[in-house]
């Protein structure tokens, strides 16, 4: 299956468990792939026929800063909800890094969830 993949975006979100959490945005770091067939939109040459992965680091970037989950968990299951109704998307695969977290863990920490059907 082909992929359109987001890598590193950086976004903003009040996100955590802690009250000190709650006061102030922190940085999320995150890591998309989607499954999209590309075959259309290559031979047309057609951004129309694909997905848009500046328009959907924009839709992510917007969600985050609306949200205010206390668990990374919800913020990917939700996210991973939107993307999924608002492009069309049949797969993906998304990773939320909370950098800042665990200080002892240099290359961050969060979840890495999937949902939909992977196309053949
Ligand atoms: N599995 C999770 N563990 C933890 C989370 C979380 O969202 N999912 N959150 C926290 C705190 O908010 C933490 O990030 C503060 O440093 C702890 N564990």
């Amino acid at each position: 299956m082909d992929q359109v993949f987001i890598n590193g975006l950086s976004v903003d979100a009040v996100i955590g468990v802690y009250d000190w959490e709650r006061i102030a945005p922190q940085r999320l770091i995150i890591d998309l792939d989607m499954g999209w067939d590309m075959a259309r939109a290559a031979a047309e040459d057609d951004i129309t026929a694909t997905l848009d992965y500046a328009a959907i680091s924009q839709r992510i970037a917007g969600f985050a800063a609306a949200s205010s989950c206390a668990l990374v968990e919800t913020f990917a299951d939700r996210l991973a909800s939107a993307i999924i109704c608002e492009f069309g998307v049949p797969w993906l695969r998304l990773r939320v890094t909370k950098p800042g977290a665990v200080p002892e863990a240099l290359g961050g920490v969060g979840v890495l969830i999937e949902r939909g059907a992977r196309l053949s």
